[in-house]
């Protein structure tokens, strides 16, 4: 998840490690110490380094990027290299094919508005007349906007939604236009793209913070297990009507939540539609911290902004500690997810709960 379904080849490490060297862009010390540290796990495997002394401050900041990747897989330490060179050198071609003086770093979208200031990327969802409905094109573009924050000079990423929801999960609509006999196909890849799209979720290595505005629906709740910090307006619900649509938790929910919350609260989320208010979904600990709707933006960005001046490379490292336990076993669950929802989405439950939803804009 998250690279190429290829793996890659020892020929294809030398290449990428050529590569490099014809990069023109420097691309700064954060990246070159990832590099290092993937391209020594590929050969080397485990971290055998002895840990340098304190003062010896370039061999230790190596020694920790090394050693932060734990027993990764020398295959997958090699495929991330090669992806990773892979994403810089099209970055730089991209940004050398752009016009002089414009905005050559962010790509751009027409589903998200993407800024980056104050040591954070605010990724905000922007259908607000379709209550930011996930269509295709957005899952697409959270994709690129994610792999560009993980890539960029902030400290923070944030998620939220622009408008009076944080987002109405999956767009229904995305399979409804299609011809019939079109439809399988587009349904498996549909579904492929989503597994990505949580695939990016789990492997992100910045602390990644939502900021719930308003109401959240399906994917956007159950992604939010995989959130670092989950700040929530008091306005905010947190709703996951699955059995009513004919479908399944996704987005790790089915092994995150019973985490969160407790096995028998997360299915009454999960199997029974149960919607929770922000107060409810904060005692349960799916959300952090829940602020009174007036204050909210305010609140929440003067926080952030403190947060985002602490060191950023000690952020991520308090990350990966975090997390990089978990990450097999969440890609494990979101193909597991992916696969029980291939053989359902197309489901006569499905289908008619999309139908009822078109026909009367039924709703929850
Ligand atoms: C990957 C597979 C797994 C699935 C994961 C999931 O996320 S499952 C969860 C899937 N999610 C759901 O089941 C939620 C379905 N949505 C609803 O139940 C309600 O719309 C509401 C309660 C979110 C808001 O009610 P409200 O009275 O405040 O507002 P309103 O109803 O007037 O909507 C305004 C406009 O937005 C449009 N739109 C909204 N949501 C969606 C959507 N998801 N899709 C497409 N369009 C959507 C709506 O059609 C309308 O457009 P129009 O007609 O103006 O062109």
């Amino acid at each position: 998840v998250g690279g190429t379904a290829m793996r890659a080849s020892q020929k294809d490490l030398e290449n990428a490690v050529n590569q490099m060297k014809l990069l023109k862009k420097d691309p700064g010390n954060e990246v070159k110490l990832k590099l290092y540290a993937l391209y020594k796990q590929a050969t080397e495997g485990l971290c055998n380094m002895p840990k340098p002394g304190i003062y010896d401050l370039i061999r230790k900041a190596k020694w920790e990027a090394w050693n932060t990747l734990g027993n990764l897989p020398k295959e997958t330490a090699r495929q991330n290299y090669v992806d990773l060179v892979a994403s810089l050198c099209s970055s730089s071609e991209s940004s050398s094919q752009g016009k002089p003086g414009a905005d050559r770093e962010q790509p751009r979208y027409e589903t998200l508005v993407v800024t980056s200031e104050d040591g954070i990327t605010k990724i905000m969802l922007n259908r607000p007349t379709k209550k930011n409905a996930v269509n295709l094109q957005m899952y697409q573009e959270i994709i690129l906007a994610l792999k560009a924050a993980s890539q960029d000079d902030s400290t923070i990423t944030v998620l939220t939604g622009n408008g009076d929801y944080y987002s109405s999960g999956n767009d229904l609509t995305n399979f409804t236009n299609t011809p019939p006999g079109e439809i399988q196909e587009k349904a498996k890849n549909s579904l492929i793209l989503v597994r990505e799209f949580v695939g990016c979720f789990i492997d992100f290595p910045k602390p990644l913070i939502a900021v719930v505005n308003g109401p959240a629906v399906g994917i956007a709740v159950t992604l939010l297990g995989l959130f670092d910090i989950v700040y929530a307006s008091d306005r905010a619900t947190f709703h996951t009507p699955f059995s009513r649509l004919g479908l399944h938790p996704e987005g790790c929910s089915s092994y995150t939540f019973p985490k969160i919350m407790g096995p028998t609260k997360a299915t009454e989320m999960l199997i029974f539609g149960k919607k929770l208010t922000a107060e409810e979904a904060c005692a349960q600990g799916l959300v952090t911290e829940v602020f009174p709707d007036r204050t909210f933006q305010k609140e929440v960005w003067t926080r952030l902004k403190a947060y985002a001046k602490l060191p950023s490379n000690v952020l991520r490292i308090s990350k990966q500690v975090i997390r990089n336990r978990e990450k097999e076993k969440l890609h494990s669950v979101n193909v597991e997810e992916s696969s029980v929802l291939q053989g359902t989405v197309l489901s006569d439950e499905a289908v008619n709960a999309v139908m009822n939803f078109l026909s009367k804009r039924a709703k929850l």
